[in-house]
Order: structure tokens, then C-alpha cells, then sequence
């Protein structure tokens, strides 16, 4: 094959159209998802919609609606010629109907020609996504020869072509048996596409915008709050296309905020390989993705200087199409080239990047790097990159200069710029946004890169910060009535180890709010996360909520507000708060307390991930049951009706307390104009089941199954006449001391005598999940996940009689 056949899918596609679509979407706009038999499509158009809340409209039900029979019965019917006519007519009508609040799965109809003009033609205005899938995975779903498979494959690409998005639905573990049940030995119906659900999700909140507004305004501390570039000293580990097949990424997990993706190698079918590898990277690290095409990777391609661009071009308009957050162009190429990019780019970030190699100019003084960023801000660039390849130390010191005179211009765009090579480390500490770093497994598992053996790791440049004061080491606290036997400590001090932090965590037993207020005014406080009986009653000495904390009516997360570092205290303006956050990790007086809650993320997240297709949340039909009336059933009650549920039934033994629960949250929905009772009280144990409604299919129980101070245990077993299901649903205890309560040991009998398909989420589940995100809340900085959840599993035996 000669060079320009080989180039002809990368090079045909930029020469010969302008680019599909600016990607810039009206946040409701319909997302059309398209691809072959066997990619996946149906199950991540049931996830993308119950995740955004809309219609699902699947081509085939549409031509069913429209006609009367299906496609195959039409198809020997009428024949081909009219059949695919009637494809086309209704495709085009199934589109141009619901351009906006719907997902739409299209099927066999998107591989004929008329109808891959009108997709490329709805890429102007929607998201047109194509999806796709491990080759040998499709085959062996669809039981395909290797003919067929080729055919299927061939026919397949052409999907790429009339879509503006790709997205590559990675096998899910969880749905073949091999992954081992989280809750270690209790026994489980698994629930299936856990992480396709998690996956898919984010995609959609990176296309739809909603993701950072929200959590912006909801909780300023989140690490969504701000994009990274915004936040203080952000690590960006930096990793080869060709290295990651030997690495486990999990390993890799060490606070970096991005992954620089670096493309390494080219082929001109190299498309799914990058896709499959930006998947398996959100997958395992969850981290925004900077997309980079290095100049090696065309050195043993013999392409000439005008193919390389192209094909250098060709992977760019790759990772718009995978939605990566981040794209660094390099500002060698020409300015027509750069703003087409930029025109294209949708909420990916366009970062010029501009690497000298020279040794003999001047420094960072010299006058050509200005220019390249006036360049790039003139050509519509969201951040530009400086990287100086140096063997002088004096460099380290004009870096700052440079930045200096770049960071007093008006509306100047933020810029990354560092030296690299022996000397750089100092310049490379001191850069605030997306250093790039290292990890230690790299190091040892991965040939070095003449680059890399000089990179620190997220670990070191961090602890680098501390020895020269920019960070402090921070206290943190768990405190409550009976804490005892708490796993938060070594969740949290596992994950400053790993990510270098020099801040310690101990749970402490505190009797009153007093007490608290006390230990928490060290200058070197950081955070507490309380527990009960405090988590109602702190509220009180809270002067900034979240709006979660604040419509729970209860808070687990203590962090302290400090005078901000251009001398000014606080107020309930969110972008002072936005400000406070970007201060954590340094010492001083406090004078406030801002409070959060995460035990409804820890609920959410488990209920999300183990709900089944069959229950998935109907705003007027789903109902949820929460056993208990203290803080934990607040964030319980709060997690449902987050997730769209609408009504939420409340038990607890003391009835008085559960009216009190269904008073406050009755009061919030009524303020949020919600019509009707969002939470009613069930006032014994021996009432039947609210007629009118549906039995739930969501349930939380969040009583103690040991005995608190001189309280009995609750020993709660759920009345039958509640658990009438027929389609099952999800059972979370959040007690984990015992882990096997008697309410999991019953569901499970339940389960074995009905069959009915109760999921079971025991406490050792939801626990970590609310660290990660209270570690995240007190650091800013994303939590090793693996390993917090590991630390659950390795401890908790210790604290069972
Ligand atoms: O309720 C809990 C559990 C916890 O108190 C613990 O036992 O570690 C930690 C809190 O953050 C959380 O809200």
C-alpha cells in the first residue's frame, strides 16, 4: 500500500469538508447516539437518558409507532426499495422532530447512504455519537464469523463520517462474573454496567456543560467547582499512547488532576486505539484528559512535511471527537490550521503550545515567546503552554519574569510555563497549572524518556510545596459521640500518603458542639468530618452551607475559612467561597466554618450504580423507604430525591423525629415549588404499604445495628408488607458494624424465596464512597479512590466482635 492510500481516511476527511461542527450545542439539544448492530448503542441510550432526565427514543420502537409492524415484517412486506425508503422518511422525521430533550438511538437506519446526510448535516446543531465497541467483543455478542465481522467492521466506519463524537463503550467487568462482589463475601446480585453508567455520565456532563455550573453554585469546595486550570498547582501525569497497554492504571492513581495523554506512535487507523485508551483512562483515573500529538510519532512513517501535518491534524479532530477536555496544539503550525481547531473545538479547551529546544537565546526574555502569545490568544486559544528544553539554571529564574509580565496584562489568558532537562525541577515546582508528573510505577515499570527521568512525581512536587511554606501540614478530625470504631482515619491518612500530603487525620470522642469549636480553631485545622450525634446540631455554628447541607438540614464535612490571602474575610458570595477553596492546604487564623454534606454522594452513588434497568427512577411512580431519622437518613431521603424520585417514605422508631425529618424536607420541596408530600411519615411498623403508591424500590436503612451508648440496638428487620416489589430494587445499610445485619440477612432470604431481584449494598460500600468525597472537599485534590476503598476493606475486621 503506498503512503497516500494509507493516509487516505486521515487526509480525505480534512481536505475535503470543513469541519463537521463547531461541537457547540445547546445544552438541551438531543443526543443521537449511532453505530453498529452490537456497540452497545441501546444500553448507553437507557444510561445517557435516565442520567439527563429525557425521552429515549429508539428508531426501531419509532418505526413500529409509525407503521404498525417492525422492521423485519416491513422489510418482507413491501420489499427493499420501499423499505428503505420508509427507513429514510422516518429517520429524517424521527430527527427533525426531536432536536432537542431527547437522547435518540438510531438503528440500522444510519448505515444508508441519504440518511448519513442528514446526520451530517444534524452534526451542525446536535451531538451525533458514534459508538463504538472492542472489535472481538461485537463479534462474539453477535456470534459472527470472521467475514461477517470484517464486513460488519467495514461497513461500520462509516459512521464516523456522518458523527461529530465518538465514544468507545468499554467492556464492563462488572457484567461477566470475573469482578469480585464489593461487599467481600456477603453475596450479591450484581448489578450490571456499573461502570458504563459512571463512564457514560461524565461524557454527557462534559457535553452538556453541566457538570462544573452546577457544582459551582451547589458546593463551591467540590473539586468540580472550578476547572483545574482555575484551581491552585494542578499535576498533570503525563503518559504515552504505547506505554499504557503495560501498565495498570489503577496504579496510577496519585492526585493528579489531568492525564497528558501523549500520542507517541501514528498509523492511519490508529483512531480506535486511542479511543479505547482515553476510555480506559477516564475509567481508572477519572481525571481530565490532555490530548497531545507529539512530532515523534510520525518519525518512522516517511510521511513527507504536508502529510505529517494533515495526519498531525487528523489525530486533533480524533480527540474532539472523543470529547477530551483538553487539546494542545502546537503553535509551529499554520494560523489557518489553528483556528479551524479552535473553530471545532466545542468545551474542549484549546492549549497552543509552544516548545523551545535552542540552548543559545535568550532566555525566557526573549521577545518571540510574546509573540507566539499574543498569536495564540488572537487565534481564539483558551491557555497557552511555554515548555523551554534548558540545560541553564538562570532559566528557572526568567520563567517567572516571563509570567510576570504575561500575568499584568488585562484579560490575560492563564499560561503554563516551565523548563525541562536536568535543570528544570525549580521551574516545574513553581508552575501552577498542569505540571507534568510522573508516577513512581512509571519510573520502574516503563523505559524512561530522556524527559521523564527528570519529571517529579504529583507526590514529590507537592511535598516540595511544603518545604518551601506554600503548604502546611493540616489536622483533621473525626469527631462524634462513639467513634471508636471508625475506618475514616486510615481511609484519609492511606490517601495523604499516597498523594504526599504531610496532614494527619485522628477520630476523636467529643461530647458537645463546644468542644468541637475548640479543637477546631488551630490555625492548622483543616477539616473535620462529624459524625453522630452532631450532625443536625452543628448547623448551628456553620456560618456558609452547601446547598446540599443546607436542603439535608445536616452536615458530616467541618471546613474552616480562613482570611483570604488579599486580606479580606468572607461572605456567602459564591466566588468568594470559589476563592476560600483555592487557599486549602495552607495554615492560619480561622474565623468562620463553611459545612458540607457528603453522605448523600456515598447514598447516591451506590443507589445509581446498583439500581437496575427495570427501576430506573420515574418522577411519578418510583418511591424509596428510609428506615431512621437522624443526619444519615437526611442525606438518604436528600440522595432519592436527588436522583429524581419524588416521593420518599420515612420510618423510625421514635415517630416524632421522623415528622420532624418529613416537616423539614416537605418545607424545602414546597420552597422549590415541588407539588404534593415529598416525604410522609409510615407511623408503625404494622401499617400496609400506602395505597396509591408503589412499593419502593429504593431503601435505606440508616439505624445503628450495635447499641449506642445506652440505646438497644435497633436489630431492624423491614416489615414484609414493604417489601412487595415485584421487580426488587436496592437495599443500602449504611450500618457496618456488623456487616451482616439482621436487615441484609433477611433481604437476602427474601431473595432466595422470591426471586425477586433485591440488590444489596452493605455499609462497607457506601463508607468509602462518602470519604472520597469528603477527602476531596478538605484538599481539592481527587482522591486516590482504589485505594481508600482498599484501606475499608483491609481494616474493618479489626472493629467486628
Ligand atoms: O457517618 C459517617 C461515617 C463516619 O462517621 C465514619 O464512621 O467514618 C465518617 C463520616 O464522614 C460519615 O458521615
Amino acid at each position: 500500500m503506498s503512503v497516500t492510500t494509507q493516509l487516505e481516511p486521515t487526509l480525505a476527511f480534512l481536505d475535503t469538508r470543513a469541519p463537521p461542527s463547531t461541537r457547540n450545542f445547546r445544552p438541551d439539544a438531543s443526543i443521537v447516539l449511532i453505530g453498529c448492530r452490537g456497540s452497545g448503542k441501546r444500553s448507553i441510550g437507557f444510561i445517557g437518558a435516565t442520567h439527563l432526565g429525557r425521552r429515549l427514543i429508539t428508531e426501531d420502537h419509532y418505526f413500529f409507532e409509525a407503521t404498525g409492524i417492525s422492521r423485519g415484517a416491513f422489510f418482507q412486506q413491501y420489499g427493499s426499495q420501499e423499505f428503505q425508503k420508509k427507513s429514510f422518511e422516518l429517520l429524517k422525521r424521527m430527527l427533525e422532530g426531536n432536536r432537542i430533550g431527547c437522547v435518540i438511538e438510531c438503528g440500522m437506519g444510519s448505515l444508508s447512504v441519504p440518511a448519513q446526510k442528514v446526520l451530517l448535516e444534524f452534526c451542525n446543531t446536535n451531538p451525533v455519537i458514534y459508538v463504538t465497541r472492542e472489535s472481538e467483543q461485537i463479534r462474539s455478542l453477535l456470534r459472527l464469523g470472521e467475514e461477517e465481522a470484517a464486513r460488519l467492521e467495514t461497513a461500520d466506519l462509516a459512521h464516523r463520517n456522518c458523527s461529530n463524537l465518538e465514544y468507545f463503550n468499554l467492556f464492563d467487568t462488572s457484567c461477566d462474573g470475573t469482578e469480585t462482589p464489593p461487599e467481600n463475601g456477603i453475596g450479591n446480585v450484581s448489578s450490571r454496567l456499573k461502570y458504563a453508567k459512571e463512564d457514560f455520565s461524565s461524557f454527557l456532563d462534559f457535553l452538556t456543560g453541566q457538570g462544573v455550573i452546577r457544582s459551582g453554585f451547589e458546593s463551591p469546595f467540590s473539586i468540580n467547582a472550578l476547572p483545574p486550570e482555575m484551581r491552585s498547582y494542578t499535576y498533570a501525569l503525563s503518559l504515552r499512547l504505547s506505554t499504557i497497554p503495560a501498565l495498570d492504571l489503577m496504579e496510577l492513581e496519585a492526585g493528579a488532576d489531568a492525564v497528558q495523554l501523549k500520542i507517541d506512535t501514528w498509523s492511519p487507523d490508529m483512531q480506535r486505539v486511542i479511543g479505547k485508551q482515553v476510555a480506559t483512562i477516564r475509567r481508572n483515573l477519572g481525571v481530565p484528559i490532555m490530548f497531545q500529538v507529539e512530532d515523534y510519532a510520525f518519525d518512522n512513517t516517511h510521511l513527507s512535511i504536508e502529510e505529517k501535518e494533515h495526519a498531525y491534524f487528523g489525530l486533533m479532530e480524533h480527540g474532539l471527537r472523543l470529547a477530551v477536555e483538553y487539546i494542545l496544539v502546537d503553535l509551529k503550525y499554520s494560523s489557518d490550521l489553528i483556528s479551524r481547531l479552535v473553530r471545532s473545538s466545542g468545551r474542549t479547551r484549546v492549549i497552543g503550545h509552544h516548545l523551545h529546544r535552542e540552548e543559545n537565546s535568550w532566555g525566557w526574555d526573549d521577545e518571540s515567546r510574546m509573540i507566539q502569545y499574543r498569536r495564540a490568544k488572537s487565534l481564539g486559544c483558551d491557555m497557552v503552554r511555554f515548555v523551554r528544553a534548558t540545560s541553564k539554571p538562570q532559566d528557572n529564574d526568567t520563567v517567572r519574569e516571563f509570567l510576570n509580565r504575561i500575568e499584568s496584562m488585562p484579560d490575560h489568558l492563564p499560561v503554563i510555563a516551565y523548563n525541562v532537562g536536568e535543570h528544570g525541577r525549580p521551574s516545574l515546582i513553581a508552575n501552577r497549572i498542569f505540571t507534568p508528573v510522573t508516577h513512581p510505577v512509571m519510573q520502574t515499570t516503563v523505559s524512561k524518556s530522556q524527559i521523564r527521568q527528570f519529571l517529579p512525581t504529583a507526590a514529590e512536587a507537592r511535598q516540595a510545596r511544603y518545604e518551601i511554606h506554600a503548604l502546611d501540614p493540616l489536622h483533621f478530625y473525626h469527631l462524634g459521640a462513639s467513634v471508636f470504631y471508625s475506618l475514616s482515619p486510615a481511609m484519609h491518612t492511606a490517601a495523604y500518603q499516597v498523594c504526599g500530603m504531610k496532614n494527619d487525620f485522628q477520630s476523636l470522642k467529643v461530647e458537645s458542639l463546644e468542644e468541637i469549636q475548640q479543637l477546631c480553631q488551630d490555625p492548622n485545622f483543616g477539616g473535620a468530618a462529624i459524625t453522630q450525634p452532631f450532625k443536625v446540631q452543628i448547623l448551628s455554628r456553620i456560618s456558609a452551607k452547601s446547598y446540599h447541607a443546607k436542603a439535608i438540614g445536616a452536615a458530616n464535612t467541618l471546613l474552616p475559612l480562613r482570611t483570604l490571602s488579599n486580606g479580606k474575610s468572607w461572605d456567602q458570595n459564591t466566588q468568594t467561597l470559589l476563592r476560600h477553596a483555592n487557599q486549602r492546604g495552607k495554615a492560619g487564623p480561622i474565623f468562620a466554618y463553611y459545612g458540607d454534606n457528603t453522605d448523600f454522594i456515598g447514598i447516591q452513588t451506590c443507589l445509581r450504580r446498583n439500581l437496575s434497568p427495570r427501576n430506573a427512577i420515574q418522577h411519578s411512580k418510583t418511591t424509596g423507604l428510609v428506615i431512621g431519622a437522624g443526619g444519615m437518613a437526611r442525606a438518604a431521603i436528600y440522595a432519592m430525591i436527588q436522583m429524581g424520585c419524588r416521593k420518599v417514605f420515612i420510618y423510625n422508631r421514635t415517630v416524632e423525629n421522623a415528622e420532624n425529618v418529613a416537616r423539614h424536607f416537605n418545607s424545602w420541596a414546597a420552597g422549590l415549588s415541588i407539588d404534593g408530600e415529598i416525604v410522609t411519615v409510615l407511623k408503625s411498623r404494622d401499617v400496609a404499604w400506602p395505597s396509591g403508591y408503589r412499593q419502593p424500590t429504593m431503601i435505606a436503612s440508616c439505624v445503628p445495628a450495635r447499641s449506642v451508648g445506652n440505646q438497644a440496638p435497633a436489630n431492624f428487620e423491614m416489615p414484609m408488607q414493604w417489601l412487595g416489589s415485584p421487580t426488587g430494587g436496592v437495599v443500602v445499610e449504611l450500618a457496618y458494624l456488623p456487616l451482616d445485619t439482621p436487615l441484609l440477612k433477611q433481604i437476602r432470604r427474601v431473595r432466595e424465596e422470591t426471586k425477586q431481584a433485591w440488590v444489596i449494598v452493605n455499609g462497607l460500600e457506601v463508607l468509602p464512597e462518602q470519604a472520597i468525597a469528603q477527602f476531596e472537599l478538605m484538599t481539592g485534590r481527587k482522591a486516590p479512590k482504589r485505594r481508600m476503598r482498599f484501606e475499608v476493606l483491609q481494616n474493618h475486621y479489626r472493629y467486628e466482635e
